[in-house]
């Protein structure tokens, strides 16, 4: 099987080969149209959405071939919302981005394409007992998406941005001894948000996600945005526009916590 990446021959509309639940009813990416996004107090009502994430004292970054990964070792939790009483525990974050500014991010906002998109991946610690057992549940996951436009650096990133030429090739792993707290990489309103049920962006593309899309973007200077451009991925590519485009909506409703 040639393994799925992001190429005419092995990207997204080839992936329905290996993968068939890439044509399934709750699929990710999608396009949020925000007029059609549906106002919902009680999401946001109940208890607000909540993130409570150690620093963690070394960062632990790889070169997965599809791109740059950061594994969590410290104890994070996200909860509320959504997710309700579920205490769901942060597991790595990851991004997705494109050749140029113009595109790159996974979800779209009525059809507007964001340089970047980053993923923190949290998964039911209330209800399974590892990552790998929530991964196929349909509660199993949430993902935070935060869009990435370019402007002023990120200073919280730059301990990937800055680490990203030492990890040029796939399977390159490098632990960075420095403290990195996940929550600054958050935009500054953390309570503006689309929230929907999705899927993994890419193979396996479990059905196993509640997606949070944060409204407000955060920016990463050019600079940044380059050297997540010069990685490598398996193939020996550059590894740029890594990112699914959306996918059907099919009968699912997107709920938003602002009017
Ligand atoms: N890109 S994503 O956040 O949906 C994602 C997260 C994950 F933990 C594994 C995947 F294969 C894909
Ligand atoms: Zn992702």
């Amino acid at each position: 099987m040639a393994h799925w990446g992001y190429m005419t021959t092995n990207g997204p509309s080839t992936w329905g080969k290996d993968f068939p639940i890439a044509n399934g009813e709750r699929q990710s990416p999608i396009d949020i149209v925000t007029t059609a996004a549906e106002y919902d107090s009680d999401v946001l009502g109940s208890n607000a959405l909540s993130t409570n994430y150690t620093p963690e004292s070394e960062v632990k970054l790889v070169n997965n071939g599809h791109s740059i990964m950061c594994q969590i070792t410290k104890k994070g939790v996200l909860t509320g919302g959504p997710l309700g009483k579920d205490e769901y525990r942060l597991e790595q974050f990851h991004l997705h981005w494109g050749a140029e500014d113009n595109r790159g991010s996974e979800h779209t906002v009525d059809g507007k394409m964001y340089a970047s998109e980053l993923h923190l991946v949290h998964w039911n610690a209330s209800k399974y007992s590892s990552f790998a057992d929530a991964v196929q549940k349909p509660d199993g996951l949430a993902v935070l998406g935060i869009f990435i436009t370019p402007g002023v650096a990120c200073n919280q990133f730059k301990v990937i941005s800055d680490n990203c030429g030492k990890l040029k090739t796939s399977g390159a792993e490098m632990t960075v001894d420095t403290t990195l707290d996940p929550t600054l990489l958050l935009p500054s309103n953390t309570s503006d948000y689309w929230t929907y049920l999705g899927s993994l962006t890419t193979p396996p593309l479990f059905e196993s996600v509640t997606w949070i899309v944060f409204k407000e973007p955060v920016e990463y200077s050019k600079e940044q945005l380059l050297a997540l451009r010069n990685l490598v991925d398996s193939d020996g590519n550059h590894m740029q526009d890594n990112y699914r485009p959306p996918a059907a909506l099919k009968q699912r409703k997107v709920k938003k916590t602002f009017t």
